[in-house]
């Protein structure tokens, strides 16, 4: 999976986001999930380390392989690009649109999130050059994973005046409101934390055949 057809606004791309686990990551893979992510934010309760995240270069090529990061070292994620870790950078912190071009000039793949609160929040999007925009709940100090659903009214009309923008949205999706994000929201992909668990970091696969379902797979 590219990150360009995983982004195609044409249907709507499941990731799961927050795979701490070697077996849960084969296993998504397995189930044909297309995108998972893998958090890099030490702070966050599905932290994976750099230095146990090696099972994720075996599996170039099978999933797409996404790197949450917030606030870091940009020297990070770009390592971690270039050594055949990650195929997609997701920047959830405060980073600012000059980050996004120095990954982006360094031939990266970017997404930027925002937390959504208001109309405002979504017009910073266009001072980011980002290959994807994701939309998440406004949580600040956690920065995501929180549950937290967003306004999908407001969502779905970003993604209508921003027809070539594609547009993941995140937040408190689970297995039972999932189909009806997909059609309120019409995103190209959705993005699932503790929606698709069992314990932070520790993925449900009941769940996450549900999500695949309300996606259409
Ligand atoms: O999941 C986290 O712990 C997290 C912490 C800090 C920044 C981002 C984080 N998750 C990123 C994601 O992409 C989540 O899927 C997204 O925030 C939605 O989470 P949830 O509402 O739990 O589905």
């Amino acid at each position: 999976m590219s990150p360009e057809r995983f982004l195609s606004p044409d249907t709507t791309s499941l990731k799961i986001c927050g795979v701490t686990l070697a077996d849960d990551a084969m296993r998504l893979t397995a189930l044909g999930v297309e995108a998972l992510g893998a958090n890099f934010w030490p702070h966050s309760k599905r932290y994976l380390a750099p230095e146990r995240a090696a099972f994720l270069r075996e599996l170039e090529g099978r999933i797409l392989r996404v790197g949450v990061f917030v606030n870091a070292d940009l020297k990070l994620p770009a390592r971690l690009f270039r050594e055949g870790y990650l195929d997609l950078i997701q920047l959830h912190g405060d980073e600012t649109p000059d980050d996004v071009v120095r990954l982006k000039e360094a031939g990266i793949p970017v997404i930027k999130a925002l937390g959504v609160r208001a109309l405002a929040d979504l017009e910073r999007a266009s001072d980011f050059q980002a290959d994807g925009i994701l939309l998440d709940a406004h949580a600040p100090g956690v920065y995501g994973g929180t549950g937290e659903t967003i306004d999908w009214t407001l969502a779905r009309r970003f993604v209508e005046e921003n027809p070539a923008l594609p547009v993941i949205l995140a937040g408190g999706i689970t297995p039972d409101n999932a189909a009806a994000a997909v059609s309120a929201v019409r995103p190209a992909a959705l993005d699932i934390a503790s929606g698709a668990e069992e314990s932070p970091g520790v993925k449900d696969f009941g769940k996450v055949a549900a999500l695949l379902a309300a996606c259409g797979q």
